[in-house]
């Protein structure tokens, strides 16, 4: 279980965040939504131990690891430009790690992995030769193998489309269960949150807006700045597929909506 103690962070003066509290058990999909700016890659940076926390604790399985280095956390993270080496094929990237730790995952559990991921058909493919959801999930494979004890995706869908996006959501899951991989995810995107994930943690303004199911999000959202942020985004999107489906099939009786309350999509 990661647990998370009133962590908190400043650069100089300025507050990024703060009193962030909550617990994420085995297994867990979690997904840190906010606007632009609230804080979200600082908190992932905390939990892999790229940046210190001002104050608080970082707990995993009861063991304190707020002082202890990024290295010896046992958590891995698959950055949002994959950065994987352009000068060796898929298969060479997916097994780099194990030069230096042969013995972290066996023969075996590679083929596993790449059978998981679909990426039997291209190992011997240079890196500019697949697709950005190739990309991803060769950057995916290629942490797995480490066997981290937590897995930290830093916006993963955000450079993929359609439906390109579907089948690399459907991967995570399968992989957080089949491993019973705890598993966090910064997004901006509020559907993405919400579809992907077991539990959303919003964060406003360095403090968490509300902790939660995506039915409890959906169904009680805690503050104003949830029912606008959230619920009005989606209630956008859900109109305008009803209308344009409308247009097709006839009389569904979807009325246009005026959303007063929503904010600028610029912001997130
Ligand atoms: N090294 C740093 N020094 C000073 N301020 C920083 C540093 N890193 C981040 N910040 C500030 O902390 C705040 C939160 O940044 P962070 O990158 O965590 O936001 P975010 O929610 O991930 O935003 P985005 O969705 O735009 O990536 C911002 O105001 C940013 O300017």
């Amino acid at each position: 279980m990661l647990k998370l103690e009133n962590l908190s962070k400043s650069y100089g003066k300025k507050r990024i965040l703060e009193d962030i509290s909550l617990e994420i058990e085995k297994g867990e999909i979690v997904s840190i939504l906010g606007p632009s700016g609230c804080g979200k890659t600082t908190l992932l940076n905390l939990v892999l131990g790229l940046a210190k926390a001002s104050g608080g604790r970082i707990l995993f399985d009861g063991e304190d690891l707020t002082n202890v280095p990024m290295e010896k956390r046992g958590f891995n993270i698959v950055f949002q430009d994959y950065a994987l080496f352009p000068n060796l094929n898929a298969y060479e990237n997916i097994v780099y790690g194990l030069r230096n730790y042969p013995d972290r995952s066996t023969e075996e559990e590679v083929k596993d992995l790449i059978e998981l991921l679909g990426l039997g058909k291209h190992l011997e493919q240079r890196i500019d030769e697949l697709s950005g959801g190739q990309k991803q999930r060769v950057a995916l494979a290629r942490t797995l193998v480490m066997k981290p004890r937590l897995l930290l995706l830093d916006e993963p869908l955000s450079a993929l489309d359609g439906l390109i996006k579907e089948s690399i959501k459907e991967r995570i899951r399968m992989v957080a269960r089949q491993l019973d991989l705890t598993t966090l995810i910064v997004t901006h995107d509020p559907e993405e949150a919400l579809t992907l994930s077991d539990k959303v943690l919003i964060i406003n303004e360095g403090r968490i807006a509300q902790f939660g199911t995506p039915v409890e999000i959906v169904n009680s959202p805690a503050n104003g700045f949830i029912r606008r942020f959230i619920l009005s985004q989606l209630t956008v999107k859900r109109d305008n597929i009803f209308r344009l489906f409308a247009l097709e099939t006839g009389p569904v009786n979807v009325a246009p909506r005026v959303h007063a309350e929503a904010p600028s999509l610029a912001a997130s």
